[in-house]
């Protein structure tokens, strides 16, 4: 049987062809674009498809001249590099990027539950039951990131989506590095989130993001960051000696795990598989399961 190569060669031709997130140089022109979804500091993002397929996507636009102006292009190699290579379902999918002479297109999985901020913001706080399993969400997304060696230190719920079963997904990898790391950028934006070693300026290590899924359980169930204040040295001085307190109607289990994340010494700090196992987690991931179990019982009947 004589060897066929140009009919393999073809048919991996019209798989790309067919499929453009696989192998095939892809541009813009491939896509049909959608309605806006938001808006970040250097570029936006739409909804969008493939014209071959219909394969839904989010597509992040970047302006290459507002990446050089903000320093900020090797930053996002970075987040190329790192999150293209993340496979987890609790972390939103980089498929592909591609560019032309003005901007960056990166070809993200789309995530239809919308923004974890936003949904904060409306519903001022989460219920116990609705923090508890995002923490369980979140803790299993870093342990699979810190198993590969990468630490994402910018938890917050800016960076956070949610997707079609209302889970959540971490969206972006800005800032994340490769441990260990004393990397010491100009942060941008809130620094509700520094753990004290960040503000120290010591060495730090994955561990800082044990104590950013503190802060987010934290301002899920309050509405706020526990370390927020008018004044910046108020706030820093207050992450420094992990000085917060708690509104009354925050119950002994969420304080029980809050206060083993937001332990000063790194090396204190509870692990990711501990905030899993944590009784309280397993507690409202369970009663979470039972919720949704209900919801589509009385759906299909
Ligand atoms: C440029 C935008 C940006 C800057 C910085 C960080 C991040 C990550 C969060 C991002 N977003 C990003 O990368 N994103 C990647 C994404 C993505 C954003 C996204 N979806 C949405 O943004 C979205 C927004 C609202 C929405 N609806 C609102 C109204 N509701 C009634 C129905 C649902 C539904 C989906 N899917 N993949």
């Amino acid at each position: 049987m004589e060897n066929k190569p140009e009919v393999i060669h073809d048919h991996d031709e019209k798989k790309s062809k067919n499929n453009p997130m696989k192998g095939g140089k892809l541009s813009i022109k491939d896509f049909e674009i959608g309605r806006p979804l938001g808006k970040g500091k250097f570029g936006s993002v739409y909804l969008a498809r493939t014209k071959e397929g219909h394969f839904h996507c989010a597509i992040k636009v970047l302006f290459k001249s507002q990446l050089i102006s903000g320093g900020v292009e090797h930053q996002l190699e970075r987040e190329i590099e790192i999150q293209s290579h993340l496979h987890h379902p609790n972390i939103v999918r980089l498929y592909t990027y591609f560019w032309d002479a003005k901007k960056i297109y990166l070809v993200l999985e789309y995530a239809p539950g919308g923004e974890m901020y936003k949904s904060l913001t409306n519903q001022k706080r989460f219920t116990e039951v609705m923090a508890g399993k995002y923490m369980y969400e979140i803790a299993d997304a870093l342990q699979y990131c810190h198993h590969k060696k990468v630490i994402h230190r910018d938890i917050k719920p800016e960076n956070l989506l949610i997707g079609p079963q209302g889970e959540l997904k971490i969206g972006d990898f800005g800032w994340s590095v490769h441990a260990p790391s004393n990397k010491r950028q100009t942060m941008c934006g809130t620094m509700d989130y520094l753990p004290p070693e960040m503000i120290v300026g010591n060495h730090h290590s994955d561990a800082v993001d044990l104590w950013a899924i503190g802060v987010l359980c934290y301002e899920f169930l309050v509405g706020k960051p526990p370390f927020e204040h008018d004044k910046q040295a108020d706030t820093y001085s207050a992450i420094k000696v992990a000085r917060f307190s708690y509104p009354d109607y925050v119950k002994k289990g969420a304080r029980d795990l809050i206060g083993k994340l937001l332990v000063v010494d790194p090396t204190k700090r509870c692990t990711l598989q501990k905030v899993k196992d944590h009784y309280w987690v397993t507690q409202m991931v369970e009663t979470a399961r039972k919720v949704a179990e209900q919801a589509k019982a009385e759906k299909a009947a």
